[in-house]
């Protein structure tokens, strides 16, 4: 589990995230979803130790990590997958090098040992036969699936994804939602993604926190998200017609 306390994030006197408080659940898909320039990434990367905080704490299985020296942090990070906004692939290393590198980095693995990890990932990820090529060569999707797969080389207990689905159509985009909602519950994680997308609240969003101008304005379930009042909610949700039609429908049914 990882909770935010009290969470305050300032740049040059600009409050960009004020007082926020979540708990984000273990074997959950968590989502952090909000307008553009809300302060999802600012929160996400303050989850992750990448900004530190000005006031607050984040405990990670109740350890703080706003109060830990860089030997401490060295050691929680390697329990932590990262999926970067556009996945983050290191365009001169092949599929493989870019799976196994934080293995590299973290394990005490042989050689063989490290490329069948990498491997076992990739098959996790559907991916199979491209462990040769370099990112210039594959699809979006597939550097999303390289990049999950990077993510959880090292068995994670805390996944981290800023917008999975950028850039991808929604076919695709459907396949990464399952993927990281399986992974989730397989291997039970405590994921947090941050999106716009909202498909992916209503397929995976099993808890989603809505963040408004800086500050956490509303918190619940992808079920009872459609049954909101809250009057910024609703107007992120359903500014779409297709949004509004389908929440309509779903009000008259009940
Ligand atoms: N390093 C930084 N220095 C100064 N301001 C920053 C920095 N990082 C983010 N901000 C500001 O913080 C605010 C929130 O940004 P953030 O990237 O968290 O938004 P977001 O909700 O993730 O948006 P998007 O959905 O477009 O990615 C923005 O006003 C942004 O300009």
């Amino acid at each position: 589990m990882i909770q935010a306390e009290g969470v305050c994030k300032s740049f040059d006197k600009k409050e960009v995230l004020s007082d926020i408080n979540a708990v984000f659940e273990p074997g959950k898909v968590n989502m952090i979803i909000g307008k553009s320039g809300s302060g999802k990434t600012v929160l996400l990367k303050s989850l992750i130790g990448l900004h530190t905080i000005d006031a607050g704490r984040i405990l990670y299985d109740n350890r703080d990590i706003t109060v830990m020296n860089s030997n401490q942090l060295k050691e929680i990070r390697k329990e932590l997958g990262v999926v970067f906004q556009g996945g983050a692939l290191f365009d001169s290393l092949t599929v493989l090098e870019n799976v196994k590198f934080p293995l590299n980095l973290f394990s005490a693995m042989s050689e063989k040992e490290k490329i069948e990890r990498a491997i076992f990932c990739l098959k996790r990820v559907n991916l199979e036969n491209v462990e040769n090529l370099y990112p210039a060569e594959i699809s979006g999707g597939m550097k999303k699936r390289v990049a999950i797969a990077r993510a959880i080389v090292l068995q994670p207990k805390y996944l981290f994804c800023d917008e999975p689905n950028s850039g991808l159509d929604p076919l695709t985009s459907i396949v990464i939602d399952n993927l990281l909602s399986e992974i989730t519950h397989e291997y039970n994680m405590t994921t947090v993604i941050n999106t716009h997308d909202m498909n992916s609240v209503f397929e995976i969003g099993e808890k989603v926190l809505f963040i408004h101008e800086g500050h956490k304005e509303w918190e619940g379930t992808n079920e009872n998200i459609m049954y909101s009042d809250n009057k910024a909610l609703n107007e992120f949700l359903f500014s779409s017609k297709l949004n509004k039609m389908v929440r309509e429908k779903l009000r008259r049914k009940c």
